[in-house]
């Protein structure tokens, strides 16, 4: 399956990066404000479900800018979360000056809207997350990637964007994930059974962990939402993507010995437990 020339070294579980312990006094400032885009129509759950993750992952605010009919609904779900419609790029420009973090791509679409969305994004200077369709448009050709990027796609979108067929990535994921990051100047995380995160300078890991009652909607908006979380609260790239590997698929071998049926929501609970017995908020 993978290629001699470019073995991928297993995720060292032993040694995986933390976030420090939170002073006493902390205040919600200090860990970042995630901007989610996403969920345009029919597709709202997809952004949701990453904003509830970095919430639940510790971002220190998390705002949603999805499609207007999905605001009430989200607030319904999650108090917490600030909500955004954007009427112009320029309004959208405007607000995103306020973020540490973006995630962008979960269920957003590949009309006018989430391209509008996008290609404000392209131009700002702050870690980012693409997914999902954010992946999509960039496989197009006519959004440039942002400067500093952390991409995560599945077989069908690593496809799209490397211009080849799905069985192509699968005969050899490891030098296609390595393609994906010189290609686009970005951190890599090739999702599937396997996931694996390359990096710009051909670094290559491999987490074996994870379960098949995983193959379902929305846990990769769940891992997107929790990269954007771990970004926040002042990880790089390669650092956030080896923990939220690792959580989400732990969290998903925990919760799939209960077999089929899994909901992404369901790991929420389980990646908190997780990361405090990895990374405790306070110090002991
Ligand atoms: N509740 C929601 O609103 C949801 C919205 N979603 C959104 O729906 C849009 C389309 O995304 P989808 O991913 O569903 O559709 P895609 O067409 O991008 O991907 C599905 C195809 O990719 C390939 N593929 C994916 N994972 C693979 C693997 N592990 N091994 C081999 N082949 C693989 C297969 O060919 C599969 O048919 C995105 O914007 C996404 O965010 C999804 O996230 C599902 C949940
Ligand atoms: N068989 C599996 N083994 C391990 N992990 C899996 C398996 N199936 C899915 N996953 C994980 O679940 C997530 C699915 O993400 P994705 O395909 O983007 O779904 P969605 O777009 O519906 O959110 C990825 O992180 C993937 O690695």
């Amino acid at each position: 399956m993978s290629s001699p020339l470019f073995e991928p070294l297993p995720l060292d579980f032993s040694n995986l990066p933390k976030l420090p312990p939170r002073q006493g006094t902390a205040h919600k400032g200090q860990f970042g404000h995630v901007w989610l885009l996403g969920g345009d129509h029919g597709m709202g759950g997809a952004a949701l479900l990453a904003a509830e993750a970095a919430l639940r992952a510790g971002a220190g605010r998390v705002s949603l800018m999805t499609r207007a009919a999905h605001l009430a609904p989200a607030l319904t779900r999650m108090p917490e979360l600030m909500t955004h419609s954007a009427d112009s790029s320029y309004a959208l420009a405007q607000l995103l000056q306020q973020a540490d973090v973006l995630v962008a791509g979960p269920g957003l679409g590949q009309a006018p809207w989430g391209r509008s969305l996008l290609s404000v994004t392209t131009t700002l200077d702050k870690p980012q997350v693409w997914d999902a369709d954010a992946l999509n448009l960039l496989a197009h050709g006519d959004i440039s990637p942002a400067k500093s990027l952390l991409i995560t796609p599945h077989p069908g979108e690593a496809a799209r964007l490397l211009r080849c067929s799905v069985q192509q990535i699968q005969q050899d994921r490891p030098q296609a994930a390595l393609c994906l990051a010189k290609r686009y100047q970005a951190t890599v995380i090739l999702k599937g059974a396997g996931t694996l995160i390359a990096t710009m300078d051909g670094d290559l890991r491999r987490c074996d962990r994870g379960h098949p009652s995983m193959a379902g909607p929305g846990f990769g908006d769940v891992l997107a939402g929790l990269l954007g979380a771990l970004l926040a609260q002042g990880m790089v790239d390669f650092e956030a993507a080896c923990l939220a590997i690792w959580l989400h698929a732990v969290a998903g071998e925990q919760l799939g010995s209960g077999g089929r049926g899994l909901l992404a929501s369901d790991l929420l609970p389980v990646i908190r437990s997780l990361l405090e017995a990895h990374s405790p908020c306070l110090a002991h």
